[in-house]
């Protein structure tokens, strides 16, 4: 079933926020990385056909969102979960998931309440369903979020920052919820942090100002940096980028001067590298 966007081009008014997107998704988890404004949230929503690119052609689960029949065969199979999501903050887990359930018109009390239990199991929340989302902390609400999103055994599964926010703990407990999730479905999740792109991708896309400045896996993004981190005991301000680390030393990003100590690189610093920005 493929996913597949040919030179999708989006823009609002002046701003162009996707120009000539090409790529393609499948098992296992694609990570969306990119500053602020990159065009992210804008690749996810024409993903989640709830805006149409301007140009360009998209396949989604071997579908054309064009077609209004094919376009409700693709949402029926689709989970997404929005940056925000508009709570109702008296309802309980269980409420609100159900609420959604009753929206997306699964049908039948019984198979409704098996599957919003399901959703809640898969997210870890069995014992905290019947509490109020008020009263949750920011990762139990993501993850209330993201059971939502997986109602009805989405095959495609958009997450649009889903770890902004939450603890190193909860972000750790998210982790888990997806890489298992990954395992039969196909998940696109925009971030900015690299670290959950090292913890969880099998592929990384990464968008600069609207266009696709890198594909590949997270090694081949860590490789591109090769050869141009070192360390240094004072900062030498020729170079794309450097800051002072924990034990006092200066790591750079850039062109090395001669006889540098290279260091190995990371994911970081393979999209510092790659974003020209050093930090
Ligand atoms: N509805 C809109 N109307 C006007 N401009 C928009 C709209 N949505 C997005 N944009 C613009 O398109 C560009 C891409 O925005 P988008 O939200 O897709 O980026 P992003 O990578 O998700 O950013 P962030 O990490 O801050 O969420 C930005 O310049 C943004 O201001």
């Amino acid at each position: 079933m493929t996913t597949r966007l040919t030179a999708v081009s989006k823009r609002f008014g002046r701003t162009t926020a996707l120009r000539g997107i090409t790529m393609e998704v499948d098992r296992g988890v694609t990570g969306l990385l990119g500053a602020n404004g990159a065009g992210k949230t804008t690749l996810l929503r024409i993903m989640a056909t709830v805006l149409s690119p301007d140009e360009g052609e998209l396949r989604l689960l071997g579908r054309n969102p064009r077609d209004a029949g094919d376009r409700l065969q693709i949402r029926r199979q689709l989970g997404y979960l929005p940056q925000q999501t508009g709570f109702y903050e008296g309802f309980t887990a269980y409420e609100f998931v159900d609420y959604v359930a009753i929206l997306q018109e699964i049908t039948g009390t019984r198979q409704r309440r098996s599957e919003v239990r399901r959703v809640l199991e898969a997210v870890g929340l069995t014992d905290q369903m019947h509490r109020h989302l008020r009263s949750m902390s920011g990762g139990q609400r993501q993850r209330v979020a993201l059971a939502q999103s997986l109602l009805g055994r989405p095959r495609l599964l958009l997450l649009d920052e889903p770890t902004v926010g939450l603890d190193p703990l909860e972000r750790i407990r998210f982790r888990q919820v997806v890489s298992e999730l990954a395992r039969e479905h196909t998940v696109v999740l925009s971030t900015h942090l690299t670290d959950d792109v090292a913890a969880l991708c099998d592929q990384v896309v990464v968008l600069g100002h609207g266009e696709i400045t890198f594909t590949g896996t997270v090694a081949d993004l860590v490789t591109t940096a090769a050869g141009h981190v070192w360390l240094a005991d004072m900062p030498d301000v020729a170079a794309a980028g450097w800051w002072r680390t924990g034990d006092g030393r200066y790591r750079h990003i850039g062109e090395p001067p001669r006889g540098a100590r290279l260091a190995p690189p990371t994911v970081e610093d393979g999209y510092m590298y790659l974003t020209g920005r050093g930090t």
